[in-house]
């Protein structure tokens, strides 16, 4: 994505750059005045996602400009302020170019108003997990699939933990696939700055398993031979590597269904033990919802849901998940990062050089999980649709304020979010 244009803009509440970023860093100011959203690409409780393009470069120019999403959060509370503030640093921190990561966004302009904060990052073209796992046919993954996503965000939140920050809102609704078919986590104001772990640990690849970096890679070579051999899942793959994402369809898809309500922090079902105890809790959080999320990427749907809220965190304190089929690595590393008491959860004493060590992995290149050219699932080109015409974004914002809308927002309350004290 390139966004690298100065636009015109008559606004004076530009965000301050801050006296850390290296010369390196994304421009940092995005002109709403200039900048055209083309769809809406999701609603949350204060803020609305864009689909948008620059305009000036596409008008001044015969090639169009790339787009780009636009977050855009009305300064309605002082929640909502502090959550915006603090995801569009930690999404600074992340373009920094020394710390940047294949898995998560990195900031490319930001703007603040008196009424507004809107925010760009790349555009994620595949929509996000949650839609993509309903469109399968039985709504679940392959183990392969299901590896291939796992091990992606288990380097994700390996590099967030390494920066102190626990991300607190892992679910399939917050994993966006880019045009290439890797992932990237989105949403990053539940997450909070902790003291670092005080035993990091970093994964070492094994140099045996390395190989020529030029060769083309499927997700199914992430494996070393062996492994493979191991396990044989030609079945498997077969079904997958025929799948596509459809942007149509996913257009259809996108607030109709795979929605679910979220009145705690993120989703009820996501919450780990800790956090509904009120106890005190770390970076375990995160390993307990990779947990709940494998599980539903396995199975279709998550592994404590009740008929109400009070139901769901009964199970999740008191329910061990049920797991149907014979037992295998998955449903053991399902089971290990869900263990209730966060000492003794898989992640917890070694961070994701523990949970990577576990044998679902055997044998997976981590070094090489950015060299794979063909993911289970790329998104079709629709770039029709990209970098014609637009509206405009404040406008559309006032109006998706004032008229009730019929997309449910993602997080209807927050007002007793226990993270807010942490
Ligand atoms: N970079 C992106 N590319 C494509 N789609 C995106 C992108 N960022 C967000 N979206 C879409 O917008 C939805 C909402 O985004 P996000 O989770 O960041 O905001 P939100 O839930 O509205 O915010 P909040 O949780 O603060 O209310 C995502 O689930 C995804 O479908």
């Amino acid at each position: 994505m390139q966004n690298s244009d100065p636009l015109v803009s008559h606004h004076s509440h530009s965000m301050e750059t801050s006296p850390s970023s290296p010369p390196s860093s994304p421009p940092e100011i995005l002109h709403l005045d200039s900048t055209k959203a083309l769809k809406i690409l999701g609603k949350g409780a204060t803020g609305t996602v864009f689909l948008a393009h620059n305009d000036v470069v596409s008008t001044s120019s015969s090639s169009s400009s790339s787009p780009f999403a636009v977050k855009l959060v009305h300064k309605s509370s002082a929640s909502s302020i502090r959550r915006a503030r603090w995801e569009i640093e930690v999404l600074r921190r992340l373009s920094v170019e020394s710390n940047q990561n294949p898995f998560l966004p990195r900031l490319l302009a930001s703007f603040e108003s008196p009424e507004y904060f809107a925010w760009a990052v790349p555009y994620c073209s595949g929509g996000d997990l949650n839609v993509l796992l309903r469109r399968q046919n039985d709504g679940v993954f392959s183990s392969s699939v299901i590896r291939f996503y796992v091990a992606e965000i288990v380097c994700a939140l390996e590099h967030l933990h390494t920066m102190g920050i626990a991300y607190r809102d892992l679910k399939p609704e917050n994993i966006l696939i880019q045009q290439s078919g890797h992932v990237t986590l989105t949403d990053f104001d539940l997450s909070r700055s902790l003291k670092k772990p005080t035993r990091p640990q970093f994964y070492q690849p094994d140099p045996e398993l390395s190989i020529d970096r030029k060769k083309s890679l499927s997700f199914s070579r992430l494996i070393s031979p062996a492994a493979t051999e191991r396990k044989n899942k030609t079945r498997l793959l077969k079904k997958t590597r025929s799948a596509r994402v459809n942007p149509i369809n996913r257009r259809k898809t996108s607030f109709s269904s795979g929605e679910r309500s979220n009145s705690f922090v993120g989703t009820d079902e996501y919450v780990s033990p800790e956090v509904i105890r009120g106890d005190g809790h770390d970076f375990a959080v995160d390993w307990w919802a990779l947990g709940v999320l494998t599980y539903e990427m396995m199975y279709g749907e998550t592994p404590f849901k009740g008929k109400s809220k009070k139901e769901t965190f009964g199970n999740v304190l008191m329910k061990e998940p049920e797991f149907a089929g014979k037992p295998n690595d998955l449903t053991d590393l399902i089971r290990r990062l869900l263990v209730k008491d966060p000492d003794r959860r898989l992640g917890s004493h070694r961070g994701a050089a523990e949970v990577k060590e576990h044998a679902f992995f055997a044998g997976v290149r981590w070094d090489l999980l950015t060299e794979v050219s063909r993911p289970p699932f790329i998104p079709l080109r629709d770039d029709g649709e990209l970098t014609v015409g637009g509206f405009d974004i404040r406008e559309h914002f006032e109006k998706l304020r004032t008229t009730p809308s019929s997309a449910p927002p993602s997080h209807v309350c927050r007002k007793n979010d226990p993270f807010i004290d942490f």
